[in-house]
């Protein structure tokens, strides 16, 4: 089970060059084994084509390595308070994909301007607001999961339906049901967040799209009633 976690959460780094999302060693990809309590995660500044399966890091809940020879990822601290504050979740997604970032940077949330973002995101894609002095100087990338659980909550936004947050002056996260999933959210994501900045640069008073389009298209892709594909 766990040897098939870390096979999984590696291929999922993997995807994440092959996609496009990232340069350099930026981002990372986790997995949790819910039943026992243990994360997997890429390895912290090591080249994704110098990876290998048992590069992978094994942590508990509160960040202990418990297997692996080399350094978590330093973005561990956030996929731990993502992992416990939204239970659902089983794959984290961490990319400075350019035009997500830029989202993120200029601190704007990625409104949902057509069907392509509506049969994956259930509305806007949200930014979190800026982190005090304090957040940033303490224990920060504690604070950037607990500024993306504070986001949504505020937002009464289920991270279920919107699996994905811009972190302000910094990136996107995205996640699923388990890493693939979130690799595939991430990659929706950074198109999504592509095609919102051209729609505004076509015309920069376009409108969010109509709720009634946006159920339709969410819906038929999630939920007890979905019908896409050959469901
Ligand atoms: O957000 C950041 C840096 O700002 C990370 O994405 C790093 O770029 C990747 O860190 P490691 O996972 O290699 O520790």
């Amino acid at each position: 089970m766990l040897e098939q976690l870390k096979e999984d959460v590696f291929k999922a780094n993997l995807a994440l060059p092959k996609h496009g999302l990232v340069t350099f060693t930026w981002g990372n990809v986790s997995g949790i084994d819910r039943e026992k309590g243990l994360v997997v995660i890429k390895p912290s500044g090591v080249e994704y084509f110098e990876m290998r399966s048992r590069d992978m890091v094994v942590v508990d809940l509160d960040g202990n390595v418990v297997e692996g020879d080399l350094k978590p990822s330093s973005d561990t601290a956030t996929h731990l308070v993502l992992y416990k504050q939204f239970p659902e979740i089983g794959g984290i997604v961490h990319t400075h994909s350019t035009v997500a970032t830029s989202w993120a940077q200029a601190g704007k949330p990625i409104p949902a301007f057509g069907t392509t973002q509506a049969d994956y995101f259930y509305g806007e894609i949200p930014c979190t607001r800026p982190m005090t002095e304090e957040e940033i100087k303490g224990e920060y990338e504690l604070e950037t999961g607990n500024v993306i659980v504070e986001t949504f909550k505020s937002l009464n936004i289920d991270p279920n339906q919107v699996p994905g947050a811009l972190v302000y002056s910094h990136a996107p996260f995205a996640w699923g049901k388990d890493a693939n999933d979130a690799v595939h959210n991430a990659v929706v994501l950074e198109q999504v967040a592509t095609m919102a900045w051209k729609t505004l640069t076509i015309n920069p008073e376009t409108p969010p799209m109509d709720q009634t389009l946006l159920d339709r298209h969410y819906l038929r892709k999630h939920g007890a009633n979905a019908y896409y594909g050959q469901k």
